[in-house]
């Protein structure tokens, strides 16, 4: 017997990340303390590295993180080229993909050479995001600026102006919660890959594939949707429960592994309510709220990740098509912590199939074909 959409399934061990009884840790240390305290660097070294950096190890990682930042000229020039219109996680699976091909040691499996690989990928996954923004609205990509951190530094080349505390603070929040999730689709999709020995690159261009899909990473923009869709807070009922009456699926709304909700959730509600009240704008997260209380009284559905994050990236005055890019960008840390945990412990990962088709059918030839 298969299980649908291998619910339940026990696919490998894995030291990164653990949801234990609807608590999430990365590397065994709450998501709680890493979201109030830890910056988005320190995670990526605890995920990588399997335990938190001292001083001058994150001073080191913030430096190469800040001097690999720089995008290959070729990959602005094709992305310059891409058609009118593409969606950009589109577009980030495509340059990604091309950015491999100015990796000269991309299909070199060496541990030290792929440690290399890691911080030149996470270094450049912001600053393509950040260039196909600007381009596709006509203005110049904003070189990276190598004295920011890494969230200061995905503002600045997004806005090209200097970041504020309250938006910098908010990324890194946002990333740190983002940044690693267990056996999660898009990076299960990671494992596959390089499980293969294939590169890092291919390994992070098939992860984004996966996280595109509104089901997963894509459901942030639809969220977002929704609550414009929506426009007022006294509207969210009627549309609801026409939603709800109409069996559609709520974004934001349901997981696979967390039934008793989502820990993240509230970091990104309280962002959100913050957020907000800043903008002068509260009815995101009144809208918000409202719904959360609606799916959640009659589905027994609770918010995940994608939910809050919507208003949250909104109010931030990104544009709704890169909530998912960004996400892509934070989650990048945890794809490749997966993809070196799988190279340090390959098996060819091929699972069987429950065929149920037919059997014994005989080759009939074309001319006699019904
Ligand atoms: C970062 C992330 O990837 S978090 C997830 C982001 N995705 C979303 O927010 C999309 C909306 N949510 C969903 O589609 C689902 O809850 C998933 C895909 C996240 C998890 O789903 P699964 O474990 O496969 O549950 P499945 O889709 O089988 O749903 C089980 C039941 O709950 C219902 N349900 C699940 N989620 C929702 C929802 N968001 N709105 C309404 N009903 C829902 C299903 O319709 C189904 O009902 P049924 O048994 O009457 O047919
Ligand atoms: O774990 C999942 O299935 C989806 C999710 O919440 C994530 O990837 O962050």
């Amino acid at each position: 017997m298969s299980s649908r959409g291998l619910e339940g399934v026990v696919a490998a061990e894995s030291s990164i990340s653990s949801i234990i009884d609807g608590v999430l840790t990365y590397r065994g240390i709450d998501i709680d303390d890493l979201a109030d305290n830890a910056s988005f660097e320190e995670v990526i070294y605890l995920l990588w590295h399997g335990k938190l950096p001292t001083q001058s190890e994150l001073d080191q990682l913030k430096k190469d993180l800040a001097t690999n930042a720089s995008i290959p000229q070729e990959v602005i020039d094709q992305i310059r080229l891409y058609p009118k219109g593409i969606h950009p996680m589109a577009a980030l699976r495509t340059a990604v993909s091309a950015l491999g091909l100015y990796d000269q040691e991309a299909d070199i499996m060496a541990e030290d050479i792929n440690f290399q690989k890691a911080i030149r990928l996470q270094a450049k996954i912001g600053t393509i995001v950040t260039a196909f923004a600007r381009i596709r609205e006509g203005k110049e990509p904003v070189s990276p600026n190598t004295e920011l951190g890494f969230a200061a530094n995905f503002v600045y080349m997004l806005t090209g102006e200097s970041p504020s505390d309250i938006a910098v603070d908010a990324f890194n929040k946002a990333l740190v919660l983002h940044a690693d999730h267990e056996f999660n689709a898009s990076t299960f999709t990671a494992r596959v890959t390089v499980a293969t020995l294939s590169d890092m690159y291919s390994g992070i261009t098939s992860a984004i594939g996966a996280l595109k899909g509104p089901l997963h990473g894509g459901a942030n923009e639809q969220v977002m949707a929704m609550l414009e869709e929506i426009g007022e807070t006294e509207k969210a009922e009627e549309y609801i429960q026409n939603a709800l009456n109409n069996k559609e699926k709520i974004m934001g709304f349901g997981h696979r592994v967390y039934k008793d909700g989502d820990p993240r959730a509230k970091h990104l509600r309280e962002m959100s309510k913050r957020l907000t009240q800043i903008t002068g704008e509260p009815k995101w997260y009144e809208m918000s709220v409202k719904i959360h209380d609606l799916v959640e009284g009659q589905k027994g559905l609770k918010p995940n990740v994608d939910f809050y994050s919507a208003s949250v990236y909104y109010s931030l005055g990104v544009a709704r098509d890169l909530f998912t890019p960004i996400f892509a960008v934070s989650r990048a840390s945890g794809w490749i912590a997966h993809i070196l945990e799988q190279y340090a412990n390959n098996r060819l990962i091929r699972p069987r199939a429950d065929y149920v088709g037919p059997q014994k059918q005989e080759y009939v030839p074309i001319e006699k074909r019904a």
